[in-house]
């Protein structure tokens, strides 16, 4: 049996038609939700990204900007940046695009974000309020994978999930949410031995490793909700994830193609963040 396709760009779309009519209403009381979001160097792949970004925002009605600094920034100017931001009304979410250059402590901007704002969820009060469970701007990517795995209709209580990959922006993230959502989760990483042995038990396999390709057919368990969450640039210049999608098709009972997968999803939530933001911070 051949999986069911999880097209993340349609499922974004549909929850991207739903979030324009709450801009709209949002701007009958005056409000324009805005999100800023800062690049710092000229790295073409984040360049991509943020354009994505602009264009989900223009899509839904969200006043966007976009701030481009050069790589040779100091870590006080971006910080400065930020705390401007910080204190602007008219912006309800900042973006500091990831990786920054080695010089700038990645720890030191996000931290100077004011946490309403921080519709990235990396904060770490936003990060302790969601491992605790309480309300918070929740992480992009993991929150995108999450709405996926609901658009199945399969229950993930009681259900084993596999996340390879222990990141701060997807792997750690991911495994609060489907706790949240009763599952039993386990954590594969890099230094894993016998992987196999714990992705062919999970009803579903989140793949977040950043390697091309490293999930083939015979690492699955036949009817498996299997995730990919890779972004590889190989050589040709497509865009491939970390599942071998023609093989993982054929086992999985779900699966996430790259691109027009969880990639849309993550643009997605990035909107809702920024609409969440502004009425929270207009306390609506
Ligand atoms: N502060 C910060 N927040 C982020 O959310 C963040 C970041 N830094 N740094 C880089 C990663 C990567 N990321 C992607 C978002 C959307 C697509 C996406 O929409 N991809 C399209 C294809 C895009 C293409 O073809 O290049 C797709 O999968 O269909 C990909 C990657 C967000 N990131």
């Amino acid at each position: 049996m051949a999986a069911t396709i999880l097209y993340g760009k349609e499922i974004a779309k549909d929850i991207r038609e739903q979030l324009a009519g709450e801009v709209e209403e949002l701007k009958s009381k005056g409000i324009v939700p805005g999100l800023t979001v800062v690049l710092v160097g000229d790295d073409p792949a984040s360049h991509s990204y943020v354009r994505g970004k602009a264009r989900g925002c223009e899509e839904v009605g969200i006043r966007s900007e976009i701030i481009l600094k050069e790589a040779s920034i100091s870590e006080e100017e971006l910080v400065a940046i930020v705390e401007e931001l910080n204190e602007n009304p008219n912006v309800h979410g900042i973006l500091v695009q990831l990786p920054l250059p080695a010089h700038i402590s990645e720890k030191a901007v996000i931290g100077a974000i004011r946490s309403e704002k921080d519709v990235d969820g990396f904060h770490p009060i936003n990060v302790g309020n969601m491992m605790i469970g309480y309300d918070s701007l929740l992480p992009c990517t993991a929150h995108g994978v999450i709405e996926m795995i609901k658009r199945t209709g399969m229950p993930m209580e009681g259900k084993h999930a596999v996340v390879i990959g222990r990141s701060n922006i997807v792997g750690k993230p991911v495994s609060y949410l489907l706790q949240k959502e009763n599952a039993t989760v386990t954590m594969c990483h890099s230094r894993t031995v016998d992987l196999r042995h714990y992705t062919r038990q999970a009803d579903i396999l989140i793949v977040a490793a950043g390697k091309a390709h490293l999930i083939g057919s015979e690492d699955i368990k036949p009817g498996a909700v299997v995730i990919d969450v890779g972004v590889n640039r190989i050589d040709s210049g497509k865009l491939v994830g970390d599942v071998r999608f023609d093989e993982a098709k054929e086992v999985a009972g779900y699966l996430t193609p790259v691109p027009g997968g969880v990639g849309p999803m993550t643009i997605t939530m990035l909107l809702k963040n920024t609409i969440e933001a502004a009425k929270n911070l207009s306390a609506i």
